[in-house]
């Protein structure tokens, strides 16, 4: 497989808390790639630094040293203008918490990503409805989130995190407050969507089932990341 198919990389990314003279190492020199369309899933136990690295992943949180470059870009260099850029272009969030805005419509906040980048209402409007139908949520355009049950939320949250067709998806525990019927159904749009766009998925994960359907799972484990 060529660099050209890498969307993702990690390379040597460090991560430490000093606190009142302790200082505690969460991520030690820790690498991985991602390649376009790929499926990953990202376990280990309670406190090993998952949130930690999806936050870093994701340019919310900086890495004591080491870098994270995407699509050839490195995230944590330059301005906060272009983080936020490069963010909205190539990157989806889904949190387990979904964070939509509460004021706004399912079309609304499923549309977020593409109002950022300034485009025609009428073009905004049109894509909102199509990746909000591709969830199974056309009849719920106009519905605030406290209108939707906790699976359609979850639903736009994911709309939201693909219209833009970013490169990489990255997901935190995107089905751990559904029931199981309700995470397989999302877990079969995420596939569905994957395939369709050739989206590549980082999700974290307690959900072995979940994880076992990505194809690769790593274990993140005294700060490095082991294949399993
Ligand atoms: N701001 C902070 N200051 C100090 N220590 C922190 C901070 N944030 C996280 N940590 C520590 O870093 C470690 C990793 O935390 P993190 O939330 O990334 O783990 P996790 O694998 O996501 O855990 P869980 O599965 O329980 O959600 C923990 O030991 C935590 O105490």
């Amino acid at each position: 497989m060529s660099d050209t198919n890498i969307v993702l990389s990690a390379e040597g990314v460090c991560k430490s808390y000093s606190d009142a003279g302790n200082t505690v190492d969460v991520l030690s020199g820790l690498e991985f790639q991602l390649e376009k369309g790929e499926q990953l899933a990202i376990i280990g136990s309670s406190g090993s630094g998952k949130s930690t690295l999806l936050n870093i992943l994701g340019g919310l949180d900086k890495p004591s040293s080491g870098q994270v470059i995407i699509q050839g870009e490195d995230l944590h260099q330059g301005t906060e203008k272009r983080r936020a850029q490069i963010r909205n272009r190539s990157l989806g969030f889904v949190y387990q918490f979904h964070h939509l805005l509460p004021e706004f419509t399912a079309l609304e906040n499923a549309a977020m990503p593409l109002l950022m980048r300034n485009l025609p209402l009428s073009e905004v409007k049109e894509e909102a409805e199509k990746v909000l139908r591709s969830v199974g949520l056309e009849k719920r355009l106009q519905h605030k989130p406290a209108q939707l049950s906790g699976g359609e939320r979850q639903r736009v949250a994911i709309a939201r995190a693909l219209i833009g067709k970013p490169a990489v998806v990255l997901m935190d525990e995107p089905t751990g407050n559904l029931d199981r019927g309700t995470a397989a159904h999302v877990q079969d749009l995420i596939d569905g969507l994957n395939q369709e766009y050739d989206i590549a998925f980082t999700l974290v994960t307690h959900d072995p089932e979940m994880a076992k359907r990505t194809g690769r799972i790593l274990e993140l484990k005294d700060g490095k990341l082991v294949e399993r």
